[in-house]
């Protein structure tokens, strides 16, 4: 069987983590796990840690590393058979010790965008809130104005996704993911992609992971050798 493969990818608000997570799975079949799709799966379950992260979210604040890796750990436990690509977390120093206890990773994605290009995609940011899926008016716009593609339910905007916010987010992001990053370093998997449009950074992302990822891990599992 071959080995699973674990990866995270890291970025401030907006840097195409969703987008690149995306495009990931589907061309070599790992599993996108998205932190923030866990806790509103757990919000709409009325969880009990749910119901916690709720109280931050709502605020615009960032939610704390015990209910974080309360709600993420068990779920990456659950995977042992499959290989992953997690987005959104870790966040903080103290989630990413956390993950490490749980696993050992193979490879860190961090994304650098420049402010201003992060600030024209979110105010230009529509969300399905019901699934969490993500549009933008100019890079893939929806089939319908304001109306989500599969469900044709109307799209929202998040007020944190505003100018006035974002600076205040992008500083707090800066400050918690330097150790993170650092740490990351020092472990000699993290790989940094900068530029300003997806579609320029995705080949060489692209062209990494084929060569760290022979085949599409899910299909390793009943993988029969040629001869
Ligand atoms: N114009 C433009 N928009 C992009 C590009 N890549 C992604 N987007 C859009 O930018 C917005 C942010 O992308 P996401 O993939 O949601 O970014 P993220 O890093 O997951 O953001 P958070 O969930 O806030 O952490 C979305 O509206 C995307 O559709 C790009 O190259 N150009
Ligand atoms: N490690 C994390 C990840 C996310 N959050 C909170 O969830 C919100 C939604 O996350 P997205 O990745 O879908 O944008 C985010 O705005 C944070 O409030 C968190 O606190 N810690």
């Amino acid at each position: 069987m071959a080995k699973l493969f674990r990866a995270v990818i890291m970025g401030p608000p907006g840097s195409g983590k969703g987008t690149i997570s995306e495009r990931i799975a589907q061309s070599f079949g790992l599993k996108h796990l998205s932190s923030g799709d866990f806790l509103r799966e757990n919000i709409a379950a009325n969880t009990e840690a749910g119901v916690l992260a709720k109280t931050y979210i709502e605020r615009g604040l960032m939610v704390p590393d015990h209910v974080m890796t309360r709600l993420l750990l068990p779920r990456l436990e659950e995977m042992t058979r499959h290989s992953w690509l997690m987005d959104g977390f870790p966040c903080t120093l103290a989630q990413a010790k956390a993950l490490n206890s749980t696993c050992d990773l193979d490879l860190v994605i961090s994304l650098n965008i420049p402010y201003e290009t992060l600030k024209d995609r979110l105010s230009d940011r529509w969300i399905h809130p019901a699934s969490g899926r993500v549009y933008n008016m100019g890079f893939n716009p929806p089939r319908v104005q304001g109306r989500d593609d599969l469900s044709g339910e109307p799209l929202i905007q998040h007020d944190n996704d505003q100018p006035e916010a974002l600076v205040a987010r992008l500083r707090h992001y800066k400050d918690v993911a330097k150790p993170v990053i650092d740490l990351y370093k020092s472990k000699g998997i993290l790989h940094t992609f900068s530029g300003t449009e997806t579609d320029r950074i995705w080949p060489y992302i692209n062209s990494l992971l084929s060569t760290k990822i022979l085949s599409r891990p899910e299909m390793d599992t009943q993988h029969i050798p040629m001869p």
